[in-house]
């Protein structure tokens, strides 16, 4: 089928190759007319996913019309920061009322600053709703950089209806990409987003030379508050135990691939935040994620000791052994119940 993916960063490229060997047709949109041009030349996306040739049934281009015509499925894999820019030029081109409307899919991990909205509810808001039939998120553990390479990877498809997570799933299932479904889309974008500060922290645990006991005691407790974050917004206690929750906290707290655990490396080792960004120049989600999410915990009154002290650290300026020492003798607590998360804790 003809599909559409919008976004040419390595996540982007990643998924136009599995949907391409899974036999669809697929135009890549990419804003960068240099990265474009040497894409068609070569099949390689030279700047973001380098050594991983895609399928000639891949054509990059910059014009968003002609990359979304005919599509059964539009994918969108930018930055949080960019979907709403990315939308409002979708806006313009999509038919309104055609009759082959496409399943919009998103595969970004991110919440918004200031507003504090999702990226499907951000799509919601920004796309007219006669101009397309079902939305979806893509998420899970699943670096670009493995699945660029074929490497077994398991995610999560969810949406608000079966039907449509079914649909999206039939595009991507193969044998080196395993898709599951969920209807809980509200705990799979929180999952996939909140876990990218718990990332940075656990880059930080090496940056600062602590040790396996501290990340395991950090990856613990960082499910901890995202769930309890999670279950106060109406998600299900379960999803986070899934994929796009407790499978991609480890994956992303743990890999040497992950952009957001080697930004809490550089940190930890002492490095600016302008520096890190210049280091790792591709998007580090949870820069922006851990403002969104310790606006959203404040508004709502719920703890999450970890967020709250990156927070104080990335735009409070604090000395990062204070807050260690702070979040070390706060006073003692029991362990949580999934019914405790509802409440302080
Ligand atoms: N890289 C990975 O392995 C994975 C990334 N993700 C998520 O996918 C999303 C995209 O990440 P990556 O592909 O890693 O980013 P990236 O940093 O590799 O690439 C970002 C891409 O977005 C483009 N872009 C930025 N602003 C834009 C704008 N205003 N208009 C149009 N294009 C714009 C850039 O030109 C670039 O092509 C993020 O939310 C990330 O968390 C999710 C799973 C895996
Ligand atoms: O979400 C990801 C893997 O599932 C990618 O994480 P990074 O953006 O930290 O590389």
């Amino acid at each position: 089928m003809q599909t559409a993916v919008l976004g040419m960063g390595s996540w982007g490229t990643a998924l136009a190759r599995v949907l391409a060997n899974n036999g669809h047709q697929v135009n890549l949109w990419g804003r960068d007319q240099a990265l474009v041009d040497y894409f068609n030349q070569t099949q390689v996306n030279a700047k973001y996913l380098n050594n991983c040739p895609l399928p000639q049934t891949v054509t990059a281009m910059t014009d968003m019309k002609q990359a979304v015509a005919d599509s059964q499925m539009i994918l969108i894999v930018v930055p949080t920061k960019a979907i709403r820019s990315v939308c409002d030029q979708l806006n313009q081109v999509l038919g309104q009322g055609d009759a082959t409307q496409p399943l919009i899919v998103h595969a970004t991990k991110g919440i918004e600053v200031g507003t504090h909205l999702r990226v499907s509810q951000m799509i919601k808001a920004s796309l007219s709703v006669d101009t397309y039939r079902g939305l979806a998120v893509l998420s899970g553990p699943s670096h670009a950089e493995e699945v660029g390479q074929d490497m077994l990877t398991m995610v999560t498809i969810a949406a608000q209806n079966l039907e449509t997570a079914q649909e999206v799933q039939a595009f991507f299932m193969n044998p080196y990409f395993r898709v599951y479904t969920n209807t809980d889309m509200l705990g799979v974008e929180l999952g996939g987003a909140l876990k990218n500060i718990i990332a940075i922290t656990s880059g930080m645990i090496d940056g600062l030379g602590y040790g396996d006991n501290s990340r395991a005691a950090l990856l613990t407790r960082g499910l901890a508050e995202i769930t309890r974050l999670g279950v106060a917004l109406g998600a299900d206690p379960l999803t986070f135990m899934g994929l796009s929750g407790l499978g991609d906290l480890i994956v992303t707290a743990t890999s040497q691939h992950s952009r957001n655990y080697r930004a809490g490396r550089l940190l930890g080792q002492g490095y600016s935040i302008e520096e890190t960004r210049a280091k790792i120049n591709m998007a580090i989600e949870g820069l922006n994620t851990c403002q969104a999410a310790f606006e959203l915990a404040k508004d709502l009154e719920i703890e999450m000791p970890i967020t709250q002290a990156l927070y104080k650290l990335l735009y409070e300026g604090e000395d990062v052994q204070k807050l260690v020492y702070s979040l070390m003798t706060r006073e003692g607590k029991s362990e949580a119940k999934i019914e405790d998360h509802l409440g302080d804790e």
